[in-house]
Parts: C-alpha cells; sequence; structure tokens
C-alpha cells in the first residue's frame, strides 16, 4: 500500500462476510461484533471461540467451503449486501478466488495473506474512550505496528478517556452558548493548555470541573477559559 487513506468506518448493523473460521479470522470477527457489524462466516472448521459465537448465535455460519455459487444464495437469503469482506482461510488459492469474487461485486476486501490485492487492511489499535490512535506498517511489519501500538498504550493511560469527555462536554456548552465562530475556535484551542489530565490523576478534577462549568455559565468567553488554565 503505497499511500492509503485512512478512514473510520461506522459498521453498526453493516453485513461483514468472512471466509474462513481460523485464528486470524476469530481476531477480524471479534473487532468486528464489537464495533456492532453483522457477521457471516464461510467455514467448514471454526476455532472454539468461533464456535461459541454461532451457538449463541452471534454469527451467521455457511460450515463449508468457499464457493462463488454459495455467495449468491447467502446474499439473497439473509443479507442485503455485505459492505466488506475478508478473506481469512490458510489457502492462498481460496484467498484469491474471494478476491476476485468480491472486486466483481465491488466489494472492498482485506486479504489476510496478501496485502498488495487488499482494498484495506486494519492497523493496530490503542482506544481510550472516544480516544483511537491507530498504528499501521502498511503490511511491512504487524508485528512492528504491534509493538509500537503497545509502546504507545503506556503514555496514554486511561485518564485520556475522561479528558476526552469532558471536552466534548465543554465543547458542545460552548457551541450552544457562543456565537462568534472564530471565538469558539480559539476557545477550543485554549482550552488544550489545562492540566486536566494531571487533575483526573491526583483526584481533584472534580471540584475544578465543578467550579470551570460555574465561571463559564457567567462569563462564556476566553478570559474565563484562561483563568482556569494554571488552577
Ligand atoms: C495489526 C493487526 C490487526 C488485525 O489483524 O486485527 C494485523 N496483524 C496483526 C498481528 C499479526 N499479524 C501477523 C503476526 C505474526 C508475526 C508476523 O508475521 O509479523 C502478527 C502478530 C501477532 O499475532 O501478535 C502475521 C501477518 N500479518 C499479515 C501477514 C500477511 C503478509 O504479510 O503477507 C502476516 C504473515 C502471515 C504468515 O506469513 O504466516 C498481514 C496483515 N496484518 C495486518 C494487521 C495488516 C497490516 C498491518 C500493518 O502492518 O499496518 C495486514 C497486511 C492485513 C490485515 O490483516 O489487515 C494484528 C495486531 C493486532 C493487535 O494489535 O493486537
Ligand atoms: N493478517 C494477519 O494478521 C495474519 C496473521 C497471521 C497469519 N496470517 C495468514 O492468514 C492465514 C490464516 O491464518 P489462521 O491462523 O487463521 O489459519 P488457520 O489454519 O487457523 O485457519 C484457517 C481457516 O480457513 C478455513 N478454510 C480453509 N479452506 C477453506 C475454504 N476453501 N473455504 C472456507 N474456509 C476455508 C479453515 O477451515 C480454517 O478455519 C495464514 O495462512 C497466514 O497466511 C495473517
Amino acid at each position: 500500500m503505497r499511500h492509503p487513506y485512512p478512514i473510520l468506518l461506522d459498521v453498526r448493523n453493516q453485513h461483514v462476510l468472512i471466509v474462513g473460521g481460523g485464528a486470524v479470522a476469530l481476531r477480524k470477527v471479534r473487532a468486528l461484533l464489537e464495533a456492532g457489524a453483522k457477521i457471516t462466516v464461510i467455514s467448514p472448521t471454526l476455532t472454539s471461540e468461533l464456535e461459541d459465537l454461532e451457538v449463541r448465535g452471534e454469527i451467521v455460519l455457511f460450515r463449508q467451503n468457499y464457493q462463488a455459487e454459495l455467495l449468491s444464495s447467502v446474499v439473497s437469503s439473509r443479507t442485503p449486501r455485505f459492505l466488506l469482506a475478508i478473506a481469512a482461510t490458510n489457502d492462498q488459492a481460496v484467498n484469491h478466488l474471494v478476491y476476485e469474487d468480491m472486486a466483481a461485486l465491488g466489494i472492498p476486501v482485506n486479504i489476510v495473506d496478501q496485502p498488495e490485492l487488499s482494498r484495506f487492511i486494519v492497523p493496530s489499535v490503542v482506544r481510550r474512550g472516544k480516544l483511537l490512535i491507530a498504528v499501521s506498517t502498511g503490511g511491512a511489519s504487524p508485528s512492528a505496528a504491534r509493538r509500537i501500538a503497545k509502546e504507545i498504550e503506556l503514555s496514554y493511560g486511561d485518564e485520556y478517556e475522561m479528558y476526552l469527555d469532558f471536552l466534548s462536554e465543554v465543547r458542545q456548552y460552548v457551541q450552544q452558548r457562543v456565537d462568534d465562530k472564530t471565538m469558539r475556535q480559539r476557545m477550543f484551542k485554549e482550552m488544550l493548555e489545562w492540566d486536566v489530565l494531571d487533575k483526573i490523576r491526583s483526584g481533584s478534577f472534580g471540584i475544578w470541573k465543578q467550579e470551570m462549568f460555574a465561571a463559564l455559565a457567567r462569563k462564556p468567553d476566553i478570559e474565563t477559559i484562561q483563568a482556569f488554565s494554571g488552577r
């Protein structure tokens, strides 16, 4: 991938096809279920975790080898259309067949053993609430991507979740009360000077936040934001 375009995709209630039922398929299925996708798996065998998901009705399974003919019945009987597909078998020829079929249907596909054929690849991810940091090496070294994500994890602790929820709350508050767009933007920038992360870590955030919102209610302007830096 020479110059891929990074996006965050809303897959809630969207159908995703996974061909293969091994460890790699399981990793992709888990992440997609967490993101709210509806999963169809085509595979003659499954890991025990995928078996459990099937028993609990969390995925739809076609327990057989992949065939293009099967695809038309999968699509017509259960799902209107797949948003994405992932070819995750251990058979390169089968993965290539999935690639060709999906390309013909115009469905973006990830081929787990042939990054160069993939329309999209999956990065290593660090999440802290609304904060999402994605690390990719463009397939050069997936384990390096994972290692780098682990290093980033050490610098971005759990306090970032509360921090971003708070920034989002203040931002909405200001959006409702300050009409001047340039002023709003200056305020949003100025907020980043607050040492909220330290306050969350030390436990003094609750009181500080109450006082800040009270002051902002009295005077929703940049001076109030500035007054609460270093306080
Ligand atoms: C990030 C992560 C996300 C995920 O899969 O969910 C992911 N691979 C992860 C782990 C991982 N993958 C592999 C190992 C074994 C060690 C090693 O080989 O290094 C480990 C390490 C481990 O398991 O710890 C082997 C491997 N991976 C690919 C090939 C094929 C090839 O290179 O040809 C082979 C060789 C297979 C073989 O030859 O046997 C291909 C891809 N793997 C990608 C993503 C995409 C590029 C990402 C990027 O570089 O930006 C891409 C191109 C396609 C894709 O899958 O989307 C996930 C970490 C999740 C986490 O953060 O916990
Ligand atoms: N992208 C990645 O992150 C990554 C990581 C490790 C390995 N890999 C590559 O991915 C491949 C899969 O890895 P794995 O550990 O999940 O393998 P695995 O052997 O655990 O599982 C392979 C799965 O493919 C299924 N399968 C085989 N032929 C099929 C067919 N014709 N139709 C449908 N399903 C079929 C099998 O039933 C099995 O469930 C590896 O061969 C390797 O090349 C990719």
